[in-house]
C-alpha cells in the first residue's frame, strides 16, 4: 500500500524559518487538511510537496523510497492546483483544459476526448466549453481550474484553498471528485480557511510547526 510521508520536514523563505519538524503520514485514500493563520506557510508546505519549493531539511518518501531519490518520477504522483488559476485567456475552457492535460500522461488513450467532457461536466462547464478563458467570471475561473484533476491520473491531489469562489453546487462537486478520488486509492491534501467535508480527514495545524518566537530580552542580552 503507498503512503505519502513527510520526515522532519523544515521550510524557510527569504532567509526566515517558516516551519521545522514537521511529520505526517497519509496511506492511500488519506487526507490531510491544512489549518493556520496567514502567512503560517500552509501555501508555502504545498509548494514543498508539489516539489516546486525547496525544503531547507528533512524528507518526503513516496512507497518508502525517499522522493529526492527520483524526484522527476515522483511528479508524476502529483497534481498541484495553486492559489492563481492559470487560465489562457485567448484560449476556450475545452481548450485549457486540453492544454494541462497534455501535461500527464491520460488516464487511458482512447478514453482522452471523453475523460476531458467528463471532467468540464463534473464541473459544470460543459455550457461555457467554448467561452474563451477570459470571459470566464472568479468562480468559473476556479472551476475550470479544479476540472484538470479530472483528467489528471495522479495519485495525490495538492490543493490551495479549493474552495475559494465556489457556489454550493460546485462546492459538493468538489467534494464528491474528492470523495471518489480517495475511494479509487487517491490521497487529498488540502489549505482552507473554509469549510470542505472530506470524511475522516487528518488535520494539520501549520502553528504546531512554528519556530518558537524569540524572547527580545534574550536579543538585548546576548550583546
Ligand atoms: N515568494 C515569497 N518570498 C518570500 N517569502 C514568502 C513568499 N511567499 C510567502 N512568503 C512568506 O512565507 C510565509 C508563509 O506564507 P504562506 O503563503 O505559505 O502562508 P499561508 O499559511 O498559505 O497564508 P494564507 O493563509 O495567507 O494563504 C509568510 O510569512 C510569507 O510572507
Amino acid at each position: 500500500m503507498s503512503a505519502f510521508e513527510a520526515r522532519n520536514l523544515a521550510c524557510s523563505r527569504a532567509g526566515r524559518r517558516i516551519f521545522a519538524a514537521l511529520d505526517f503520514t497519509l496511506p492511500a485514500g488519506g487526507a490531510l487538511i491544512l489549518r493556520g493563520a496567514n502567512g503560517s506557510g500552509k501555501s508555502s508546505l504545498l509548494r514543498v510537496l508539489a516539489g516546486l519549493l525547496a525544503p531547507v531539511g528533512g524528507e518526503l518518501h513516496w512507497d518508502g523510497k525517499a522522493v529526492n531519490d527520483d524526484p522527476e518520477a515522483f511528479q508524476d504522483n502529483i497534481c498541484y492546483v495553486g492559489h492563481g488559476n492559470a487560465i489562457k485567456p485567448v484560449l476556450t475552457v475545452h481548450e485549457n483544459l486540453a492544454f494541462w492535460s497534455k501535461l500527464y500522461p491520460p488516464k487511458s488513450a482512447e478514453g482522452y476526448d471523453g475523460l476531458l467532457d467528463q471532467a468540464l461536466e463534473t464541473f459544470s462547464l460543459t455550457a461555457l466549453r467554448d467561452v474563451p478563458g477570459r470571459q470566464l467570471s472568479s468562480g468559473q475561473s476556479r472551476r475550470l481550474s479544479l476540472s484538470r484533476l479530472i483528467t489528471s491520473p495522479a495519485r495525490i491531489w495538492l490543493l490551495d484553498e479549493p474552495s475559494v469562489g465556489l457556489d454550493d453546487v460546485s462546492l459538493k462537486r468538489l467534494e464528491a471528485a474528492i470523495a471518489e478520488h480517495r475511494a479509487g486509492g487517491g490521497m487529498v491534501i488540502a489549505a482552507t480557511h473554509t469549510p470542505l467535508d472530506i470524511a475522516d480527514a487528518d488535520l494539520l495545524l501549520l502553528q504546531d510547526f512554528a519556530p518558537p518566537a524569540i524572547d527580545p530580552e534574550l536579543l538585548e542580552n546576548s550583546w
